[in-house]
Parts: structure tokens; C-alpha cells; sequence
């Protein structure tokens, strides 16, 4: 298996070699411009070229064989020049198709001049050229009216797919090519057809409706629509051009129904008495089926629907570094030394088996019938030091399988490449929230795990380990298989040297505070605010969560494209967060504990809605990474580092002081420890992802977390009465009343926006009315009943 896949890369790898050679022809921009003025001349040139020949072609013929005699006079507007060309592109070529190359010729000065990315451009040609053909060879069933409609390319064709395959023959493979250009350039399918009429009819419907009722314009008709200015991410951003996207986000309604009945007087004297009930409509499952039915689910992903993922061809292949070698002479030399080892310890061998990886071999030995494990157990480190090499490991047994493992390097180590492990089946058909590739096992799988499991991840390894290329293999591994609209990172980056790649891909995957600059954070003061505004983002998004009755992100997520949840009660898709923490020990050592609090926080909180930590560290000691922390994050790795104590620190176990560096890793979970290689991933290669990335169309900014205010400006504002929301004493008699603090009750009843509901919330916190958040509980109203509340907020003048 190993070995077809080391011979299926050179073919693999030759392939897009070819590609990518064609746009590293770079220019200048001088000569961009130079190029693409000339190209959109000659484009227009061809156009007048052809449509003359089209009426002067009969005339100019017999003059086309002495084109090069300066007497001879065409009627082409473009003279002989006009003439030679179009009898060469239109008569001997495409026929009338030919004017799409004019066109296209065109458009690449244009793409050339402006300075626009080559992507779509290549999609015109490709497509182009192919309408080009089958035009012309469509016209060839006219050539007997008129040959200069399918060109001699056109007709030659047509007779010779006629000859094989009769008229009929010919007629449906044209009509099966026409297909295939529906389906795949426009994108025409079946279903999106069927959408079309309904929306016609529904929309003809809904004008006849609200012609004849037009008071009664209920919220059910309106249609609530997003608008999105996309501004196109040419290099430059000279050019802006709007595009518009509108997706239908009918809202849900859930207003009370009220019905009333009246109680009849049964005597003059009495008096009749009318009874209302309110009910509260559950939101009803076949309105949702029939927006979804009429709409399609909400897909999340429309606003970027053309982004393409980074193609693995921006990776490198590493694989001719080595390959998988297994060197018989080395393995024997290594076994020798171990069954002579234990020998000197009167430790007899039964079985012993190798398992070669990709920088170390696992020798598996089983001892001989009556030898303790445990006695082996004991001797590690004597063993150890007879075996003499570093990166030595013992482990005894082996969990599960009763036999002890000795890991002991390999003399070439080979190195993983970060392709390899994207391109592994296991990689592109996991079916993970926040799949991540670290690398390869001992027995050479690729280790891929949900980052959305873990829930949060802790990172130490000493300076030159592999931590930095351990950090960006993580977020390569995201990027290659989630959307933009899937996940956003947040990037905390003191050493600024790091990250900053990333900065290519602000738009597209970053998060940032609403008046931040800079997307990732390099200075250290920024990040308890940008910590503490993920806390907020955390709390709203379990308001939203408890709203809608589910119990993590994934389900809220499944019901939001299911359209049973309304966007105007400030539901909204919400992306998977990703905080990536770099130098954790120096923010701690700045910091401190303003800081761990709402590390911990987050920690302890958000594995539910989303958000998710990486936090990785140089100095694994006690007082960077405390208990409080370490309890929060089972899920950790270790590079290399200089103590067993530090080893202890992260892994709760020894081990990490043994490594060889360069990669060479130990993942834990929170139960067994699984050495791996990790996968290689070079600053160059994340430059080119981001830059691919970059340079598609982007959202207008990076995603905007909740704004901050910090602890002493809040409080003022809270305790600044004048400042309050003016519908601040409406909300408090709201949540009173019904002696519920819950922010959806007040967006209801006073039909405000969730982000203002949660203000006035946080303003009634402040003023005691309410207690604090309380993670999925509603918060407790402190206040027994409206004169209470009156009396309270009388005092508070005073
Ligand atoms: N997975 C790997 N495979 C092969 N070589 C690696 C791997 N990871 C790291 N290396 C080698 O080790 C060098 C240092 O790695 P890296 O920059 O990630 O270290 P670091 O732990 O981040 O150091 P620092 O903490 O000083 O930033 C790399 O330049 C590379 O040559």
C-alpha cells in the first residue's frame, strides 16, 4: 500500500507543475497595463475585422491569395490584414463562433489592464473555446446554406461525426454536449428550475394578495432580505463593484393568537362578560418545511457561494525526502542491542516485532512467560541509558495489549509532509466539525482529530521543537476544509513574527474587536479585551441557544438552515470560533490573572457554542499553566522539552523530555499518550494558501465580535442613570411582571433587537433588578412586584 502511493505522487505532483508555471510568467505592472491595452485593441480590431468579412467576404475572396502584393485592394475596413485573418479564423476556422475569441481576446487585455485576479478569466477561455467548438460544429448542419456559419473546422467535423454516428447520432451527442454546458457552466439543474416557477407563482400570488387586502399587511407577507456590498478583492482594491445578494430569510411567525369569547348576561341585571385567551403558536413545523420547500435550506455559504478551497497543489511534496525506507541492517542492529540489553538485566524475549514510522521504530516485545512487567517497568531509565540514543521511550505495557514498547529513532527520519496528510482519505472524508491533520502515528496513519471534541487544546514545547509549524498545520488543516462562513479564528500573537501571515485572510476567516485595526493581536493589553468580549459573544450565544430550545451549536446551526428559526428575533448562522493564544506563558506573565479568569471561562463554558481554545506555551511551569487551566484542557501535546518536570507539567506523565525535536510529538486526550510525527507545513506554503485564499472575493471586514466595554467605563455608564436605555424602566416593570430576566422576553414585548435587549439586560444588572448570567437558566428577577420595582428605582434618584 505504503509503496503504490510514494509511485502515484510523482505523476500526481507533475500534473499541476504545468499549471502553476503558466501565471509565474510575471509581469510588471507597467507591462500589465502595456499588454492589456494592446490585447483589448486587437480584441476590438478582430471584432471589426470579422463583422466586415461577414458582408465583404464574396468580394475579397479572390484576392486572399495575393494578400501580400501591395496594390491589391480588399473592401475588409481592416484591409488585407482585416481579410487574412478572418478568412483564416471564420472560413478556414470556427465559422461565426470565431467572434468569441475577438471577445475573449478582449476581455484578457481587459482582466490584464485592471489588474484583476486570473481565476475566472481561465474559466472564460475553458468554457469559451468549448461554445466556440460545438457552435461551429452546430452550424456545420447548415454548411450547404451558407459554409461561413460553421467555418471549416465546423463543417469538417460535423461530417465526420456524421459519417460515424449518422444525423440522429449527431443530433443527440450535440444535444448531450448542450446539456453538459447547462448543467456544469450555468449551473441549471432540474430542481432550480422547479424553484423558479414556484417563486414566479408565489410571487404572482402574493401581488393578487396584496392587491385585494392590502391593510392587512401581515409580517408573514413581508420578506426579509439581506444585503451584502461585496467589494471584490482585486490586489489593489482600486476598483469596488457591488454586488447584491439576496437570500430569503422569511421570517416565522410566532406573534400570541388571541381569541375571545363572550359570556352572555342571562338576566337584565347582569352584565356579560367577555374572556380572552391567549395562546402562543409554536413555531410550526410545516412552515418551516414549506420556507424550506419554496427556499431551500439557508445556506450560510451563499454571500462567498464561488469560493474555491486552497487546492493541495500550494502544499509541497516532501515525499522524495526519504519516502518509507526500512532499512533491514539498522532494525537488525537495533533489535541485537535491545535482546542484549535486557539479557544483561536477565530479562528473556519471547516475541519481538517492529513497527517502522516515520521518525521512530516501535519495538514491541513480549517477555518471556514468567518476567514481570512491572520489573521492566522499574529498569526504564536503565534501559534507556544501555540503549543510548536519544529519543528513547519505554512504554510497559503498552495500553491494551500487554506487551512493552520500546520507540527508538530512526537514522533518517523522514519528514511528513502537510499534503500527505490532506490528501490521506481519512483527512478528506471526515465527517468532523473542526477536523484537524497533526500528523502521522508510529504505524503511519494520519492522526486526524475533531478540534470540536476536544474541546480545546494545549500546546508546549520548547523553543525549536516544532510548535510554530505544529500551530500552523492546525489552521491549515482548517482552512482546507472549512468555509468562511464555517469558522473564524481569532489570533493572539505577542511574538508578532508568527501569525502574521494570516493577516492575507482578515476578510475571509479572521475576527476582530468592532474598533480594532489589526485583526491578530500582538500587544498584550488588547487581549483581555478581546477575552472578554468572546466571554460576551459566549453569553449571547447561549441566550440564543436557549431560545431555541437546543443544546449546542451543531443543533441551533441544524435548525437555522432548517428555517425554523427567526433571523428578526436575532437568530443568526453562527460560526465556529477558534482562539488561537501563542506565547501563553508571556501573556500570563503580563497579564496574569486578568487573563486566566476568562481563559477559564471560556474554557470551562464554550465547548457547547463554538468556541474553541488553542493555547500554546515555551514554558510549560506551574504558574503558566495552573490547575484551573490544565483542568479544562484534556485534550494535550507536547514537543520537546527540557525536563522531566516540564513533561509532568503538560502531559501528567514523562515522556516529552525523551522526544528527538523537529516535529516529533506526544497527543494525549486525556487518557493514552500516541507518539506522532507531525506533518510539516513551511512558512512559504502558508503564505501561498493565504494568498490564494486573500485573493478571492472576501466579505466587506473580518467578523466583528461584541464590543467590550471595560470594567471601569461600564460601570460608570451603568451607574450614570441618564445614560440608561430610554425603554430602561419599561423593561424593568416587563421582567417584573412576569418575573422572568430573560433577554427574549424583552426583544417580544418590546420589540427591540437582541443586541439592545442585551444591553438593557446588563443595565438591569447593574441597577439589582436582575442577578447575574447564569449559563442556560434564565437570570433571577431580585425584584418581587411593580411597587417593589417603583420604590427601588425612587431611592436610586434619591
Ligand atoms: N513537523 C516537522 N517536521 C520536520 N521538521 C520540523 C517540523 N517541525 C519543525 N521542524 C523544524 O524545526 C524548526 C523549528 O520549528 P518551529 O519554528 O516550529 O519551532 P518553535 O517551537 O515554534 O520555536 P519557537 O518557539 O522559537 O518559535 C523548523 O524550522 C523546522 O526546520
Amino acid at each position: 500500500m505504503a509503496r503504490k502511493k510514494t509511485k502515484k505522487r510523482p505523476s500526481k505532483s507533475k500534473a499541476p507543475k504545468k499549471q502553476v508555471k503558466l501565471p509565474s510568467l510575471k509581469l510588471s505592472r507597467k507591462q500589465k497595463v502595456v499588454l492589456g491595452s494592446f490585447l483589448m485593441l486587437f480584441g476590438f480590431a478582430l471584432l471589426i475585422a470579422f463583422s466586415s468579412f461577414l458582408i465583404n467576404w464574396q468580394i475579397d475572396q479572390s484576392e486572399l491569395s495575393q494578400l501580400s502584393d501591395r496594390n491589391v485592394q480588399t473592401r475588409n475596413w481592416l484591409s488585407s490584414f482585416g481579410a487574412g485573418i478572418s478568412n483564416f479564423f471564420i472560413y478556414k476556422g470556427f465559422g461565426v463562433a470565431s467572434f468569441s475569441l475577438a471577445i475573449l481576446t478582449f476581455l484578457t487585455g481587459f482582466y490584464l489592464f485592471l489588474n484583476f485576479n486570473f481565476q475566472r478569466l481561465k474559466a472564460y477561455w475553458f468554457w469559451g473555446v468549448l461554445l466556440m467548438v460545438w457552435l461551429s460544429v452546430f452550424f456545420g448542419f447548415f454548411a450547404e446554406k451558407n459554409a461561413m456559419l460553421g467555418g471549416t473546422v465546423g463543417f469538417e467535423t460535423n461530417d465526420y461525426l456524421q459519417d460515424y454516428l449518422g444525423l440522429i447520432g449527431t443530433i443527440l451527442l450535440m444535444f448531450f454536449l448542450a446539456i453538459v454546458y447547462l448543467v456544469f457552466r450555468l449551473k441549471i439543474t432540474p430542481e432550480r428550475i422547479s424553484v423558479y416557477f414556484k417563486k414566479a407563482s408565489s410571487d404572482i400570488k402574493e401581488e393578487f394578495a396584496s392587491d385585494e387586502e392590502a391593510p392587512i399587511n401581515t409580517m408573514a407577507n413581508e420578506k426579509a432580505s439581506v444585503k451584502q456590498d461585496i467589494v471584490p478583492d482585486s490586489p489593489d482594491n482600486s476598483t469596488t463593484e457591488e454586488v447584491v445578494i439576496e437570500q430569503q430569510l422569511e421570517p416565522i411567525v410566532d406573534e400570541p393568537k388571541i381569541t375571545s369569547t363572550t359570556i352572555e348576561a342571562s338576566n337584565e341585571d347582569d352584565i356579560s362578560m367577555e374572556v380572552e385567551t391567549t395562546e402562543e403558536e409554536e413555531v410550526s413545523e410545516t412552515k418551516a418545511n414549506k420556507l424550506v420547500e419554496d427556499f431551500g435550506e439557508f445556506d450560510p455559504k451563499l454571500e462567498l457561494s464561488n469560493y474555491k478551497f486552497p487546492t493541495i497543489e500550494l502544499l509541497k511534496d516532501y515525499s522524495n525526502s526519504g519516502g518509507i525506507t526500512i532499512n533491514q541492517e539498522e532494525l537488525e542492529e537495533n533489535k541485537n542491542k535491545i535482546v542484549e540489553t535486557l539479557k544483561n538485566y536477565k530479562i528473556g524475549i519471547d516475541h519481538i516485532k517492529a513497527t517502522v514510522g516515520p521518525t521512530v521504530t516501535l519495538y514491541e516485545i513480549i517477555p518471556e512467560a514468567g518476567i514481570r512487567i512491572s520489573k521492566i517497568k522499574n529498569l526504564e531509565d536503565d534501559i534507556a541509558l544501555s540503549l543510548a540514543a536519544l529519543g528513547i521511550r519505554i512504554i510497559a505495557p503498552i495500553p491494551g495489549k500487554g506487551t512493552v514498547g520500546i520507540e527508538v529513532p530512526n537514522k533518517n527520519p523522514r519528514i511528513v509532509s502537510m499534503r500527505s496528510t490532506i490528501a490521506s482519505p481519512k483527512f478528506q472524508n471526515a465527517e468532523m466539525e473542526l477536523p484537524i491533520a497533526f500528523g502521522k502515528t508510529i504505524s503511519n496513519e494520519t492522526l486526524v482529530v475533531d478540534l470540536a471534541k476536544m474541546p480545546h487544546l494545549l500546546m508546549a514545547g520548547a523553543t525549536g521543537q516544532g510548535k510554530s509549524v505544529g500551530l500552523n498545520a492546525i489552521l491549515t488543516s482548517l482552512l482546507y476544509k472549512k468555509h468562511p462562513a464555517e469558522v473564524k479564528f481569532v489570533l493572539v500573537d505577542p511574538k508578532k513574527v508568527e501569525l502574521t501571515l494570516f493577516n492575507k485572510i482578515e476578510r475571509h476567516y479572521l475576527a476582530k474587536l468592532p474598533d480594532s485595526e489589526d485583526a491578530i493581536i500582538t500587544d498584550n493589553s488588547k487581549v483581555i479585551n478581546t477575552l472578554n468580549s468572546l466571554c460576551i459573544e459566549m453569553d449571547e450565544r447561549y441566550e440564543l441557544l436557549k431560545d431555541a430550545y437546543v443544546r449546542n451549536i451543531k443543533e441551533y446551526n441544524a435548525k437555522f438552515k432548517a428555517r425554523k428559526l427567526n433571523p428578526e428575533n436575532g437568530h443568526k448562522f453562527l460560526p465556529y470560533i477558534v482562539l488561537v493564544v501563542d506565547e501563553f506563558a508571556d501573556l500570563i506573565m503580563t497579564a496574569g490573572k486578568e487573563v486566566e479568569t476568562p481563559i477559564a471561562r471560556l474554557a470551562q463554558l464554550a465547548r457547547a457554542i463554538g468556541i474553541h481554545l488553542i493555547i500554546a506555551t515555551q514554558r510549560p511551569s506551574v504558574n503558566v499553566i495552573t490547575g484551573m487551566i490544565k483542568a479544562n484542557f484534556p485534550a494535550r501535546i507536547a514537543f520537546r522539552v527540557m525536563s522531566k518536570i516540564d513533561s509532568r507539567t503538560i502531559l501528567d506523565n514523562g515522556g516529552a523530555d525523551q522526544l528527538i525535536g523537529r516535529g516529533d510529538m506526544l497527543y494525549t486526550q486525556g487518557n493514552e499518550l500516541i507518539r506522532i510525527q507531525c506533518a510539516f507545513v513551511d512558512t512559504p506554503e502558508v503564505d501561498k494558501i493565504c494568498e490564494y485564499i486573500g485573493s478571492q472575493k472576501a466579505y466587506p471586514d473580518a467578523h466583528k465580535l461584541p464590543e467590550y466595554i471595560s470594567e471601569d467605563s461600564g460601570t460608570s455608564l451603568d451607574i450614570d442613570i441618564s445614560e440608561r436605555d430610554s425603554l430602561f424602566n419599561q423593561a424593568a416593570e416587563v421582567l417584573v411582571t412576569a418575573q422572568q430576566g430573560s433577554a427574549s422576553l424583552l426583544q417580544r414585548k418590546l420589540k427591540i433587537g437582541y443586541n439592545r435587549a442585551g444591553r438593557i439586560i446588563d443595565q438591569l444588572e447593574a441597577a439589582d433588578i436582575v442577578g447575574p448570567f447564569e449559563g442556560s437558566k434564565a437570570r433571577q428577577v431580585l425584584i418581587s412586584d411593580l411597587q417593589s420595582l417603583e420604590r427601588h428605582l425612587n431611592d436610586e434618584e434619591s
